[in-house]
């Protein structure tokens, strides 16, 4: 029992509060069972997504005090306040682009001799992210984009996904739900997207190449994806190569457009930076056949590749309308605005499901390396060890002395 690795489950402390977890209660039976080293030990948490008695019931044992323990699992950023001196924290920090507002997190951090390792930066050696809740995303932004362009239409009625227990309750619900003759488009290939043709799936959309999209009526609801490959061209000769575009995105044209003119919704599930040529301009809003009536913007940047992102809405309050004219906000479901659903935290409306799935790839892919006592993927993905930043870490030693505001 006392050469046991001790591990720790963190109260998530941000505010507003997250419901997500690390591990759900049968992850760490599992865990238990098959790394008889380790004991895992839970924080008690009023507002977890899996309750304190969840935990309780499957042998876990709940502790306020988790200073006996090597390593401590969260989701969002730590309060410093919060932070144990020496410990070893696996969490999202949001540091490693100096973020301002977690600056004094990250100084604590080293003034705690705390090793921090980011779960943003565990990748598999191809350099794809192993960690990430898109998936989820993609599926909730799906559901609230159709959800929105039933209310604004009045044709049909989709229940909120936060009401529901889980995914499982989420399916039930479409049992015998009958959709107009919309057509859908939806942006990118990564894990947004995946979620998004989940939806697809599970409420019978069917699949239309871009090609024919772009030409045909249909007298039943259909979506099409455009990945980046579909999406931008080189200006100068029309190419497109995933290397070369990531390397100058600005060299690339986007060739959007055509879809505001056939699409009843956007999905859009595209990464974008301020490199990447949006999807549209406010200035095509204006058009007679801008024909967009909903965009669940599930990338969700503030005038980045949807430029009538005009900030993000709550789980609360998911929709917002904004003008053709003049892009103004607006309230939701009015007859002649573009209904935006612009949610930050969608997989918090699916936190079970969506914490499972985060335990999942952790187990598969990263737990057993945590454990050894030197480990290159661990490695590259820990920004400080004992309180010092690591090599490929030292750029941030302005911002972490505190240079930067
Ligand atoms: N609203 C929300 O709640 C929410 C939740 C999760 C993710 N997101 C956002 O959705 C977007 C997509 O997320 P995802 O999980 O599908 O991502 P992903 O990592 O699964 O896929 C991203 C795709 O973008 C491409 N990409 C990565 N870096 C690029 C670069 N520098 N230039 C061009 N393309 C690049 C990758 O090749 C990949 O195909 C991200 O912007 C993410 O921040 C939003």
């Amino acid at each position: 029992m006392e050469n046991k690795i001790h591990i720790g489950l963190i109260r998530e402390e941000k505010q507003p509060h997250d419901n997500r977890v690390a591990f759900t209660p049968r992850q760490c039976q599992w865990i238990m069972h098959h790394f008889p080293g380790t004991q895992i030990y839970v924080q008690p948490s009023p507002l977890r997504c899996f309750s304190d008695s969840e935990y309780e019931k499957a042998g876990i044992t709940l502790q306020e005090d988790l200073s006996h323990c090597t390593f401590l699992l969260g989701i969002k950023e730590v309060p410093a306040d919060k932070l144990i001196p020496g410990k070893t924290y696996l969490f999202f920090s949001h540091t490693k682009k100096k973020q301002p507002h977690n600056q004094h997190m990250l100084q604590t951090i080293l003034e705690k001799k705390i090793t921090l390792v980011d779960y943003e930066c565990l990748v598999h050696p191809d350099g794809q992210r192993i960690l990430g809740f898109g998936f989820f995303a993609g599926i909730v932004g799906a559901h609230n984009g159709l959800m929105a362009y039933g209310e604004k239409t009045r044709s049909f009625h989709f229940k909120r996904v936060h009401t529901c227990h889980d995914f499982q309750e989420l399916i039930s619900h479409y049992f015998g739900i009958k959709l107009p003759p919309i057509k859908i488009v939806i942006t990118g290939s990564g894990r947004v997207a995946a979620g998004a043709l989940e939806i697809m799936g599970l409420l019978g959309i069917k699949y239309i190449p871009p090609e024919e999209y772009l030409i045909n009526t249909y007298s039943y609801p259909v979506y099409t994806q455009l990945k980046a490959g579909e999406l931008y061209l080189r200006r100068d000769d029309k190419t497109y190569s995933r290397s070369d575009f990531h390397a100058h995105p600005e060299a690339y044209e986007c060739r959007f457009l055509p879809y505001v003119t056939v699409s009843d919704v956007l999905m859009n599930g595209i990464y974008w930076d301020e490199n990447i040529a949006p999807l549209f301009h406010a200035n095509d809003l204006k058009k007679d056949n801008f024909r967009i009536r909903v965009i669940a913007d599930i990338t969700d940047d503030t005038n980045g590749s949807v430029p009538c992102n005009l900030g993000d809405s709550t789980i609360e309050d998911p929709v917002y309308g904004v003008t053709k004219d003049n892009m103004e906000q607006t309230a939701p479901y009015l007859p002649d605005t573009v209904d935006m659903m612009c949610v930050s935290n969608l997989p918090n409306e699916l936190p079970r499901d969506a914490s499972q799935y985060f335990g999942d790839q952790l187990m598969k892919y990263v737990f057993e390396a945590l454990l050894q006592p030197d480990n290159e993927m661990i490695r590259n993905a820990t920004i400080t060890a004992n309180g010092t930043l690591t090599g490929r870490f030292k750029y941030l030693e302005d911002y972490a002395k505190g240079d930067l505001t």
